[in-house]
């Protein structure tokens, strides 16, 4: 047997090399440097004895190894390698099978990590045999086979293919060659690789290739058996779901036909649904589970092809199939798909629904309908109503055109789908063109053609509480024949109440605005902003006024960003309708968008009116009684409104008469007991049932003088406004939006120095107003003889005083420039003793050249002091319109109204005729230039 010296290069568990392979390993410094000696001093390449270590712990060789040639030493980089640590990297290439006959004796030089060894190069004498190579070439073949099939990457296939193919070819002699490079090309245990390195001869070789390559297939079916198995598992899982669906929905429908005829489900006993007996809703979760889901993906199938929001809900749906149906996650992302599913999207409306929700509006009488509408629920308000009629119209009519350009697209997308192609009639014998409908381009569900935005005006009801803002918007949505939603602004600080929490956040909702439009379950519903002046603006929950812009802003609310549903949501054909009591505290860029309406308040007799033909009956209802059992009558009525309830609108008038007609039910309904009657008959006579057996009696009236019993003492005793020095009343109009009566009062304050004080929580503007008017007084103190020479100052002679001026209710902040003929007069009155009639109130503004200018809020203020049983109205000359315009012709009959341009006009039609004295050759004459 041939030998011959080389040098051992050690291969650390579990690297082996065999013939025809091809390793590269670390090596220490020192080896390395021994090897590359060696191949200075060579001129071929070296060749080596790569021997494996057989086991981790084993401190000796392997009896056989591997002869190889030296194809690569790397030496690490020079500064990285300065410690003699870092390894070099040799690559060897197997030649043959050698034999170390001491490998036991190498243990010594071992460690040293090179070595020299007397190797033998065993020869085969016998060939391989063709039963042997052939055997080893089938199942070679079929394991490569295998692998093809097996392998997910294109390059393993190729690999294998190569290799499948030089099985293909292999020439028995070349056999054993090639049982060397496919054992050391493919993936086979250690062990069987030591073992397959000790065959030395050649058939010996091929018969453990052979059981080798048996082995690696069967392990590579045998996985894929595993795998598949678990697939099926799973895909059955999905089975069973479905069925379950199946079952519960099939379940449902039996259910439902049993319902609708009970008589055959119970002569049905062989039926095993009807066996069940009585079935609880309660039971019925999976059934019910099942249900909501086919719901949602109905829902998901019904939207617009090509949506933002179906894209969103396909993405979500096919996120939750993945996840298991107890995660948090999964609730999450359900509770986002139910509100996705539920929200009535404007593009998925389909053609016929449009149709159902435009019938209204189609209707030729829908303006006399809807005239009607508000009438039937609301007294008086001719102005308003005329208004909303107006506004009615405008919203009919760009409904309709936009409709109509709808449908004109829609058409045209019809159109686009025909054949453009002459055709030869053969009638006529002439070219026509024949609208035939090319199948190939007719799209499952057409796309909807969306109705153009209507942006149309935003209302904005401005006016005191109780004035039948909310209701004139409800009457609105039943004359359009829509869904109304109210969403209350009031204290609203957080941004995301409008907008919605992020879905990230925990219980995350959306805003209030998505929540309405779920609620409406249509795209155009009327939804009603209610106090929209209580919003909070910047704050440190975010801008919820500047997202209420982007919801009323018909150029951005096609798109509003809702951060829970985080699709674009389209506002543009809901009617926003929003109502305040005041737009003092709304702010400009809302203000711009909003057509604004005020309601002022009512008369006592438009109360009376109100109250008799709406709010008792509603009461009447509301409690069980009709109008049979009860009668307040019109001094009552007045009674209650003038003395228990002082305000602009009617909403303590309801709750007042509220609480009558339940005093009264319980008087009715003692009584009842009493006679042992149906409290449910009604009582023929106005007076009471006098029975002799009744121990209580029950009168149907209800007097003026019954009211003290019934509500207690009247809130608003009669006005004891006095006729005083320095005494005047003014009109204002409070932060609720209601016009009311307010004293106006001064007095002298001794040892002074002739300033001005003032108290009231008095706003700036109002200040100056006060300054104003004592300068005018002052400066005018000679003309009305309050002084006797023109520069004696009035508040320091005869005796030096101060002067203060107070305005009452001293909680309640005031301000505007309004009071200032009030003023004027009060210091007049104060200075010159004379007393303006407690029955006269006045309003304007005054200019320090002695002008009256006009002032706002006249009709709330006209109202407030008809309440306040006021007789003389002042005010400036400029405001002669609005009375006639707003103030309701009873209140402008039952009054005096006194306009006036200067303050000596004031000054008279306050104090009478020549009571305050005018020096009339120095009145100062105006320049007419
Ligand atoms: N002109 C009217 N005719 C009939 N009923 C009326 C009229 N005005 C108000 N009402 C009734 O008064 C009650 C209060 O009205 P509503 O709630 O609309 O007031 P509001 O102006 O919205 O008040 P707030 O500013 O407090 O919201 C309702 O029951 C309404 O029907």
């Amino acid at each position: 047997m041939p030998t011959s010296t080389l040098f051992i290069v050690p291969l650390s568990f579990p690297l082996i090399l065999l013939p025809t392979g091809r390793i590269t390993i670390p090596i220490r410094a020192t080896v390395g440097e021994v090897l590359l000696q060696l191949i200075q001093e060579s001129e071929a390449q070296p060749i080596v004895a790569a021997v494996p270590i057989p086991a981790v712990d084993s401190a000796s060789l392997h009896e056989w190894g591997c002869a190889a040639r030296v194809v690569r030493i790397v030496r690490p980089p020079k500064g990285v390698a300065r410690d003699g640590q870092q390894p070099y990297l040799l690559t060897l290439h197997g030649l043959s099978r050698i034999h170390l006959p001491d490998a036991e004796g190498a243990q010594d030089h071992f460690e040293d990590g090179i070595f020299e060894r007397i190797v033998e190069y065993p020869q085969a004498t016998i060939p391989p045999t063709p039963e042997a190579a052939s055997t080893f070439k089938a199942t070679a073949a079929r394991l490569l086979d295998r692998l093809i099939q097996d392998s997910a990457s294109d390059t393993k296939k190729e690999f294998y293919t190569k290799l499948a193919g030089m099985v293909d070819d292999v020439q028995i002699q070349r056999a054993p060659w090639l049982a060397d490079l496919l054992i050391s090309s493919l993936n086979a245990e250690y062990t069987d690789k030591l073992d397959f390195l000790s065959a030395f001869d050649v058939n010996d070789r091929l018969k453990r290739a052979t059981e080798m390559f048996i082995k690696q297939t069967s392990i590579s079916e045998v996985s894929k058996k595993i795998a598949q198995s678990i697939d099926e598992s799973l895909s059955r899982q999905q089975k069973e779901f479905f069925l379950r669906q199946q079952r519960a929905a099939i379940d449902r429908e039996l259910r439902s036909i049993q319902r609708s005829s009970p008589s055959q489900s119970r002569s049905s006993p062989s039926d095993p649904t009807s066996s069940t007996g009585s079935t609880s809703e309660l039971d019925d979760d999976e059934q019910a589970d099942a249900a909501d889901m086919a719901d949602i993906r109905a829902k998901i199938e019904a939207m617009a092809q090509d949506s933002e929001e179906r894209k969103t809900a396909v993405r979500e749906w096919r996120r939750l199939r993945r996840i298991p149906a107890g995660s948090v996650e999964h609730g999450v992302i359900r509770n986002y798909l139910e509100w996705l599913a539920a929200m009535p999207w404007p593009a998925s409306v389909g053609t016929v629904e449009a149709d159902r929700l435009l019938r209204a509006l189609r209707d030729r009488e829908f303006l006399l309908k809807a005239r009607k509408q508000l009438d039937i629920d609301h007294y008086g308000l001719e102005k308003i109503k005329k208004r909303l009629i107006e506004y009615l119209a405008v919203v009919r009519l760009k409904e309709l055109q936009a409709e109509k350009g709808a449908r004109i697209a829609q058409e045209g997308h019809e159109l686009h789908k025909t054949d453009d192609t002459p055709q030869l009639d053969a009638n006529s014998g002439a070219l026509v063109k024949l609208e035939k409908i090319d199948p190939t381009s007719i799209h499952p569900t057409p796309p909807r053609i969306r109705r153009k935005s209507t942006k149309g005006p935003i209302l904005l009801f401005v006016g005191p509480p109780g004035t039948g803002k909310t209701s004139l918007g409800q009457s609105i949505a039943r004359a359009l024949d829509r869904p109304f939603q109210r969403i209350s602004l009031g204290g609203v600080r957080d941004e995301a109440e409008i907008r919605g929490h992020r879905r990230t956040y925990v219980a995350s909702s959306p805003g209030n605005i998505v929540q309405a439009l779920r609620k409406a379950g249509r795209p155009d519903p009327v939804i009603l902003l209610d106090e929209i002046d209580k919003i909070a603006h910047n704050n440190f929950h975010g801008d919820p006024a500047a997202a209420l812009l982007e919801v009323l802003d018909p150029e951005q609310n096609h798109s509003f960003h809702d951060h829970y549903i985080n699709v674009p949501v389209d506002l543009s054909q809901v009617l926003f309708i929003c109502t305040s009591n005041t737009l003092e505290t709304i702010a400009a860029p809302l203000l711009d968008r909003c057509e604004i309406v005020h309601l002022s308040g009512y008369t006592y007799n438009e109360k009376i009116h109100i109250a008799r033909r709406f709010l008792i009956p509603k009461q009447l209802q509301a409690n069980a009684l009709t109008s049979d059992h009860l009668i307040i009558q019109d001094t009552a009525l007045l009674h209650v409104a003038t003395h228990y309830t002082r305000e602009a609108g009617v909403r303590s008038l309801e709750r007042a008469v509220g609480a009558i007609i339940r005093h009264k039910a319980v008087e009715w309904a003692e009584y009842c007991d009493s006679i042992n009657a149906d409290p449910d008959a009604s009582i023929p006579a106005t007076t009471a049932l006098g029975k002799e057996t009744a121990t209580k009696i029950y009168n149907k009236s209800v007097e003026k003088h019954d009211l003290e019993r019934i509500l207690g003492i009247a809130r608003w005793e009669e006005e004891e406004r006095e006729e005083r020095r320095g005494l005047v009343y003014g009109l204002v109009v409070t932060g609720m939006g209601e016009g009311d009566v307010m004293p106006v009062e001064t007095s002298p304050v001794p040892e002074g120095s002739g300033k001005l004080k003032l108290t009231g929580s008095l706003g700036d503007v109002i200040k100056e107003s006060a300054d104003l008017a004592l300068d005018w007084v002052k400066a005018r103190a000679y003309d009305l003889y309050i002084t006797k020479s023109r520069s004696q100052d009035p508040l320091k002679n005869p005796d030096s005083i101060d002067v203060h001026l107070h305005l009452p209710s001293g909680a309640v902040k005031k301000d505007g420039p309004s009071a200032g003929i009030a003023m004027v007069c009060a210091f007049v009155s104060l200075l010159t003793g004379a007393c303006v009639s407690s029955d006269i109130a006045m309003t304007g503004e005054i200019t320090l050249r002695g002008r009256v200018g006009p002032v706002g809020g006249i009709k709330e203020k006209v109202l407030g002091a008809h309440r306040a049983r006021i007789t003389k109205v002042i005010m400036p000359w400029g405001n002669r319109q609005d009375v006639e315009h707003d103030v309701p012709l009873e209140i402008r009959q039952q009054m005096k109204f006194v306009f006036v341009r200067t303050l000596e006009e004031v000054l008279e039609a306050a104090f009478g005729k020549r009571v305050i004295g005018q020096r009339r050759s120095d009145v100062l004459l105006e320049s007419r230039l």
